[in-house]
């Protein structure tokens, strides 16, 4: 089934009843009772609730009973003192009702009284890893956890349980069964109804389990952060590691290795002969050690191009009257400022050429008008320099299907930033991103920001290579030798996917590296990278989209950009047949419709 998000901090009435459905299942209830330990519990509440399309974490589903029993426990006192009226603050009453009376039974007063309301008394919710010294009173009471920031004590009505003259029950009995109990504070609000005290207490109440979920919320997010950095220091000490066994390999078997990072390029010769892909095992057996990967070329690579060109034919999805707009593509591009409008525009139009339903271009509000004035098919967003731009694009981004980051962007600061955030924001959302042009400039700043990311494909031409190159390696590129050049590249970046685009273009994902030497022409007019670029959006989404079985395994990004290579030089040929040396972009563009079809429909 199809998960939806949930990492929002409210709950919908629906996702609760279904939580509730759960947390009621007979072994759920059988494993909370007199269990003190129970974060496993709630681990598979979540796991279930994911299985109905919620997903949430363990300790969110653990929260959220928490305030309901809480709610309950509330209504359930009220009720024993006001006949019933209290049943109406606790939405979810009866379904509590049904599963708490199965449970042993409790003194709400003697919860309400202490604060802790008993979670942890009924289901013993204690965590597991909880060793902290208790920093807050209602910390000490529960042995909470994580964020001492946290208002949780909000999460109880600011106003006492009212109390209503003439309803069978004394006010002294109303705060307490016990007189030995020590007293609630007095009642301030004794001589408001009922009524307007109960719609307080409602209000009250959602606003503090609002502001509950909001810090639940902030607190995920540091978390999300806090392992993505985790991760690419993981991945950076893989690399270290890397280097030093290849070190040790190669060069002196007994003296100890020295790490430098970035990583030293290595100084295996390459055998590769013009259109035979380096296998790692090569480089393996040469010292040179690799970042394992969970797809490969595998056989494919042995024969290059001509079969890798069968796959591209299988991620190409069939046309059929079932569909509907948008499942064959939703691709965004950032980029288009002030000086480059045609570059996003190529990047957009040729998406959709290629077969995307929608094109969005994120872009400044000057590129803007120019932009929607080339055409009427392009859907344009004046935002990209805007105040608040990454949140206006990550209203669009569970709508994408792949970002293509660059063309066009230009290099000003503050657009930069805004890319960055961008390129953040879709990495957690798994979507593949196309980096090209000045969106490689920004990782040549700041290679992190896509570093390690699978799904993420670089597509320099020799200028944009050597940049990189030289950023991650700190010297000079040796242009002697592309394919390893390129391949080293790759690993250092993580064994993102790297076309190199030139008289030949190479695709490696650090593993092996192949080439597309589809005929071509001599023009070399602006503009043609964008058209890859924005063809391999497209592409790439297919091919994640499709079945390992349609990519033979083989790294879906490589799959993609071997199509988009083939498509470009193809157009270029075509175009250049008709138009020779008058032949623009735009003339390839033209082309696209043909070229497709011959490559990837006959
Ligand atoms: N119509 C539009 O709106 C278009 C807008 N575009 C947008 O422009 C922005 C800047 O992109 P960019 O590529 O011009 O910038 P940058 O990386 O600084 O390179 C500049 C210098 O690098 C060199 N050089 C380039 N290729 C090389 C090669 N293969 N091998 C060797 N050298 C090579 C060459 O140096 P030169 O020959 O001048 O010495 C060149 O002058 C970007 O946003 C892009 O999307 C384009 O998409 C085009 C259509
Ligand atoms: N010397 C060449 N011979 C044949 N094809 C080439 C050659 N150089 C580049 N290409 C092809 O042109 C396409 C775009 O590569 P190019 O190097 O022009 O990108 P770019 O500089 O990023 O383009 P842009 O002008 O959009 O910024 C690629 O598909 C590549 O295969």
């Amino acid at each position: 089934m199809l998960a939806i998000s949930t990492r929002g901090f409210l709950w919908s009435d629906v996702e609760t009843r279904t939580l509730l459905n759960i947390w009621g299942e007979q072994d759920i209830q059988t494993a909370l009772d007199g269990n003190f330990r129970n974060s496993h519990v709630y681990r598979d509440v979540a796991r279930r609730l994911g299985e109905m399309g919620f997903e949430r974490t363990p300790e969110q589903c653990r929260v959220r009973i928490k305030s309901l029993k809480r709610q309950f426990l509330l209504a359930k006192e009220g009720n024993l003192r006001n006949n019933g009226q209290y049943h109406k603050i606790c939405k979810f009453y009866d379904a509590m009702e049904r599963i708490l009376s199965s449970r042993p039974q409790i003194d709400p007063q003697e919860l309400l009284d202490s604060g802790a309301v008993g979670d942890e008394t009924m289901d013993g919710t204690e965590e597991e890893e909880d060793t902290d010294p208790p920093q807050h009173p209602y910390l000490e009471s529960t042995g909470e956890c994580s964020y001492p920031e946290t208002q949780v004590k909000m999460e109880y009505p600011p106003i006492p349980i009212p109390v209503t003259v003439g309803n069978g029950y004394s006010s002294q009995s109303a705060s307490g069964p016990s007189s030995s109990r020590p007293k609630r504070p007095k009642k301030r609000h004794a001589d408001l109804p009922l009524d307007s005290l109960m719609e307080r207490f409602l209000e009250q109440s959602a606003e503090a389990e609002q502001s509950f979920y909001q810090l639940e919320e902030q607190r995920l997010q540091v978390e999300d952060r806090r392992r993505e950095a985790e991760h690419a220091r993981e991945l950076h000490m893989l690399q270290v590691l890397g280097q030093m066994f290849s070190s040790i390999a190669t060069r002196n078997p007994v003296a100890p290795a020295t790490t430098a990072m970035p990583p030293a390029r290595n100084t295996m010769e390459s055998t590769m002969q013009p259109g035979v892909p380096m296998s790692a095992s090569s480089h393996m057996m040469r010292g040179r050690s690799f970042i394992e990967r969970s797809f490969s070329l595998g056989t494919a690579a042995r024969t290059g191009m001509d079969d890798i060109l069968p796959l591209v034919k299988n991620i190409v999805p069939p046309l059929t009257s079932k569909k509907h707009k948008g499942q064959d593509g939703r691709i965004g591009i950032i980029g288009g400022c002030q000086e480059y409008t045609g570059a996003p525009y190529f990047a957009a139009i040729s998406a959709l050429k290629v077969g995307a339903d929608l094109s969005h271009v994120f872009c400044t509000k000057d590129a803007a008008i120019v932009i929607k004035s080339y055409s009427p098919e392009l859907i344009v967003h004046p935002v990209l320099d805007s105040p608040n731009a990454v949140e206006e694009i990550e209203k669009w981004l569970p709508r994408l299907h792949s970002l293509v980051v660059g063309p066009g962007l230009g290099r000003d600061d503050k657009l930069l930033k805004n890319a960055k955030e961008v390129i953040e924001k879709s990495k957690a959302r798994d979507i593949p991103i196309v980096i090209d042009a000045d969106g490689l400039w920004l990782v040549a700043q700041q290679p992190s920001v896509i570093q390690g990311y699978q799904k993420g494909i670089l597509t320099p031409n020799y200028m944009e290579f050597t940049r990189l190159y030289e950023a991650m390696y700190h010297e000079p590129l040796d242009s002697s030798d592309h394919q390893r050049s390129a391949m080293e590249l790759s690993v250092a970046m993580g064994n993102l996917t790297v076309v190199l685009k030139g008289e030949e273009d190479l695709i490696t994902d650090g593993n092996k590296v192949i080439l597309c030497r589809q005929e071509g022409s001599g023009r070399r007019c602006g503009g043609q990278g964008d058209l890859l670029s924005g063809s391999l959006g497209v592409l790439a989404h297919w091919a994640y989209a499709s079945s390992a079985d349609m990519t033979k395994s083989v790294n879906p990004s490589v799959v993609a950009a071997f199509g988009a290579c083939s498509l470009t030089r193809q157009c270029n040929k075509q175009a250049f047949h008709k138009h020779g040396r008058a032949t623009t972009t735009t003339d390839m563009i033209q082309e696209i419709s043909s070229a497709f079809k011959k490559l990837f429909e006959s």
